[in-house]
């Protein structure tokens, strides 16, 4: 670690998130620096860097994390690109925060946990940010504190003003319901066993080749159910709400972000433009805690176990998707690295 313990931290990918992550790196976080950049888009990475005082700029990934003063990675390339980004981090030692998803397929990601296992200790978190929000926090205690009885049920609701250019099916299950599969198995403590995927008639926003909405169902392993509506061209903003209901009460988060207000005849709150403003404390929170984590030497937060569950739950929506009807998850057992 450089400058009296300061972490140096390398970013992969300088898009919308790595962007984001380096000014919080840079302006918000105390104990750590952007020491490098990468992205295969070299203007963006340059353009991103500009500013950072000393942070090198490097289009290949494995040369800014082994740049002079890195100590850690946030990987914040897209999806597809993690696995390498993970293997190399790894084979350096060094520790990771990757955004989700760890990688988007089973397979990748099961090479990645057995990659953790043959080193012997975590190293990488996944950036399963909703784990940090207040309001699921909140949530999460409440269920865990028991006076509502056993969950059931959740329903979810993820809604987005717009999906990204080239966004498919497939990604609405990668990319986006990944964080429904996250949390539901962080708040209830149990695996999903198995998915099945419902699509309605297709909005008339919704980008040609993209059917959404779509409406997705866990079922888990001890028994409770939980729905997910993901609608990614809503137009009206950026909307995640999830309730949970127990054998005695329910319990509901995200209705509104800030303040409600009363005024000429109506009554109503706002709703968040984007994810980066819906969860900016989340994001903050997370990297402050992996930040502190990492300068102790110590790994916490999602694991690499988590990201392959998720994958391996997406996997299954995925096929859902394809094939229709209801599709069994497959789990490799779990290593004893994340008992
Ligand atoms: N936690 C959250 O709420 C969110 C997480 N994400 C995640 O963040 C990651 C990045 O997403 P965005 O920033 O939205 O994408 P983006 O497309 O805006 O940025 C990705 C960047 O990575 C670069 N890139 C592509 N391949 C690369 C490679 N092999 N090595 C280095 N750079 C490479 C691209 O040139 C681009 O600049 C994804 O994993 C995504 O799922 C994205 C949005 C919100
Ligand atoms: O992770 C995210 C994006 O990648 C994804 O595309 C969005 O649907 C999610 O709401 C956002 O949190």
């Amino acid at each position: 670690m450089t400058q009296r313990g300061t972490l140096g931290v390398a970013v992969v990918g300088t898009g919308r998130m790595g962007a984001d992550h380096v000014r919080r790196i840079d302006r918000v976080i105390p104990g750590a620096r952007v020491a490098a950049v990468a992205d295969v888009d070299a203007g963006r990475a340059a353009a991103v860097a500009a500013g950072v005082d000393g942070c090198s700029v490097h289009t290949d990934p494995a040369a800014a994390m082994a740049a002079p003063g890195v100590d850690a990675v946030v990987v914040a390339s897209p999806g597809p690109a993690h696995e390498a980004a993970l293997l190399t981090a790894l084979e350096y030692g060094l520790p990771v925060l990757c955004e989700k998803p760890l990688t988007p397929d089973a397979a990748a990601a099961l090479r990645v946990v057995r990659a953790e296992e043959r080193l012997g200790r975590r190293l990488v978190q996944v950036g399963f940010m909703r784990r940090y929000d207040a309001e699921y926090l909140g949530l999460k205690a409440l269920l865990d504190e028991g006076g509502l009885g056993r969950p059931l049920m959740l329903h979810h609701r993820h809604r987005n003003a717009a999906s990204p250019p080239g966004f498919t099916d497939a990604m609405l299950v990668e990319d986006s319901v990944v964080h429904e599969v996250d949390v539901t198995r962080w708040l209830l403590g149990q695996e999903v066993a198995a998915v099945t995927v419902l699509r309605p008639r297709a909005s008339g926003n919704a980008p040609e080749g993209l059917a959404d909405p779509q409406f997705v169902v866990f079922e888990t392993d001890g028994g409770a159910l939980a729905d997910v509506e993901v609608y990614l061209n809503c137009r009206f903003g950026y909307q995640v709400q999830a309730e949970a209901v127990c054998e005695s009460g329910t319990a509901r988060i995200g209705d509104a972000h800030g303040m409600l207000l009363n005024t000429a005849g109506r009554w109503g709150g706002r709703v968040a433009a984007g994810f980066e403003e819906r969860f900016e404390d989340a994001y903050d929170r997370q990297v402050r805690a992996w930040v502190d984590a990492t300068r102790r030497g110590e790994v916490t937060g999602p694991s690499c176990w988590d990201g392959y569950a998720a994958a391996a739950v997406c996997e299954a929506g995925v096929r859902a998707q394809v094939g229709g009807g209801r599709v069994e998850v497959a789990l490799a057992d779990r290593p004893a690295l994340y008992a």
